[in-house]
């Protein structure tokens, strides 16, 4: 009784007790709870408004705000918060990303308001008090949009969309697209390399003059050309060039005409769908899709209303044995082929895998060119890549390659031509073969081996630099 007379006594036990209880509001977590029921008393006097951002319109396009959104709330500090939230390696190392969990809450202020974005499965939802709506409501989704195209206009993380059999989720899965291809690793000729760039270049910027003539706002190519020309190094070249993503269709997980439609409604604006070796499933019939499935998703209607911004590709090896109509001039935009190597895109090789501008070696080497090539650039580049530690002994390797890779007769005569002039070849040679063989089992050379005597790129139609 003494103690609590004592008004110092008191104070110090009041001290105490409330330093007590404040470590106990802390740590117990106590304080959250409260926080959450204080909260959900002051809902009891507000009125709320819901609105809904489907991942999916009802025709199953894909909804470019949901994806906006999304983005936005993953740029949010407040994310940190939430009670559930998957934790993602990034893509620098250490890095580590936060992704909203389902039905997770996420809370931000915008002019004085709060907003409430819950993620439920498939939608994203926004709550907001009704009070606050009529002010705040537009200019937050303005809001939105600036920072996504902040963010857009910052170099974006590409993705690799694959499609996938039976999922209830969509049909495509992501990866992050980190194919290192560029224009400038990319043995071509270095005139058509300009023309396609160009192309690219003024398909972006003419999204009006389409729409004036009446035409969807998309770009196809078709690259043709033997195995290991660089067709699909093409393709990624041209991803990072324009920074879009990439949807790379396996038309044997497609079930029939229909479901490619679907398919492309799924996919979104700023990428590259592509279909490689499109001759090998027609002429193997190993897709449920027809020929007309395959017209109809390159020119069909469907394209007005889902295939805005968005480059096609289709690959093949050869056009020999593929239907005209698929050919016929205006389906595809623009015909590229890739022949085996060149001299041009030789040097370029040797330039990129061993360093070398120049080379005593190098008018040889173009002498044999002259004579016809008959190894694809990805044959001369393992060659290379494999002698790396010695540019002489890679391109030593590579004369006695196409020498001996030549076409029968070439092969032999070049072979003579080497011992004849006394170079410490034969080792080489044998080596270089082999090395080829080899490397054409590993990546499934030994199939096609047309247009053996294929003498430059060329573009079937003439690049319309006007568009
Ligand atoms: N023109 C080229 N320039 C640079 N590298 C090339 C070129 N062609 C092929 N390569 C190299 O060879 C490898 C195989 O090339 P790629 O897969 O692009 O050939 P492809 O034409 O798509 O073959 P396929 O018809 O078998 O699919 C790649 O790793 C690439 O680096
Ligand atoms: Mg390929």
């Amino acid at each position: 009784m003494t103690i609590l007379n004592n008004p110092f006594s008191l104070l110090f036990i009041t001290s105490i007790s409330l330093f007590l209880f404040r470590v106990i509001l802390i740590k117990t977590g106590f304080i959250f709870t409260f926080k959450r029921k204080w909260h959900c008393i002051k809902d009891c006097f507000h009125v709320y408004q819901f609105f809904k951002v489907p991942e999916f319109s009802e025709s199953m396009q894909r909804n470019q705000l949901y994806y906006k959104v999304l983005l936005y709330l993953h740029s949010l500090a407040s994310l940190e918060d939430s009670d559930f939230t998957n934790l993602f390696a990034g893509r620098k190392p250490n890095e580590i990303l936060l992704r909203l969990d389902t039905n997770q809450i996420i809370e931000d202020d915008f002019l004085g308001a709060k907003m409430y974005w819950i993620n439920q499965d498939k939608n994203l939802v926004l709550k907001i008090r009704k009070s606050d709506k009529r002010r705040v409501l537009q200019p937050y989704l303005q809001h939105i949009h600036t920072v996504f195209d902040e963010f857009d206009g910052r170099k974006r993380e590409l993705k690799l969309y694959m499609n996938v059999v039976d999922d209830q989720k969509g049909r495509w899965r992501s990866v992050p697209f980190t194919h290192p291809s560029t224009f400038e690793t990319t043995a071509m000729e270095s005139d058509l390399k300009i023309k396609v760039k160009s192309d690219l270049e003024s398909f972006l910027r003419a999204k009006q003059y389409y729409h004036k003539l009446g035409r969807v706002w998309k770009r196809s190519y078709l690259l043709y050309g033997p195995s290991g020309t660089g067709k699909s190094s093409f393709v990624a070249a041209v991803a990072n060039f324009l920074s879009y993503d990439v949807y790379d269709i396996d038309l044997t997980k497609v079930s029939d005409d229909s479901d490619l439609k679907f398919l492309l409604l799924q996919t979104t604006a700023k990428s590259v769908v592509v279909i490689e070796d499109l001759d090998r499933y027609l002429s193997e019939k190993s897709t449920a899709v027809s020929s007309s499935g395959i017209l109809n998703f390159m020119d069909g209607i469907l394209s007005s209303s889902c295939g805005e911004e968005r480059v096609m590709v289709y690959t093949m090896n050869g056009k020999d044995h593929v239907d005209p109509a698929i050919l016929r001039p205006g389906r595809i935009d623009v015909h590229i082929h890739f022949p085996l190597c060149d001299f041009t895109a030789f040097k370029t090789l040797a330039n990129s895998y061993l360093g070398l501008k120049d080379h005593k070696l190098f008018p040889q080497v173009e002498e044999i060119f002259q004579n016809g090539s008959s190894l694809s650039p990805a044959e001369i580049g393992e060659l290379m890549n494999a002698n790396r530690g010695s540019p002489s002994r890679a391109l030593k390797s590579v004369i006695n390659a196409l020498q001996t890779e030549g076409d029968g007769k070439g092969g032999r005569c070049g072979r003579k031509a080497v011992e004849e002039s006394g170079e410490p070849s034969g080792v080489f040679c044998t080596e270089g073969a082999n090395a080829v063989k080899e490397f054409k089992k590993l990546y499934g050379l030994f199939r096609v081996k047309s247009n053996r005597k294929s003498p430059s790129f060329n573009l079937d139609n003439d690049l319309k630099s006007g568009l």
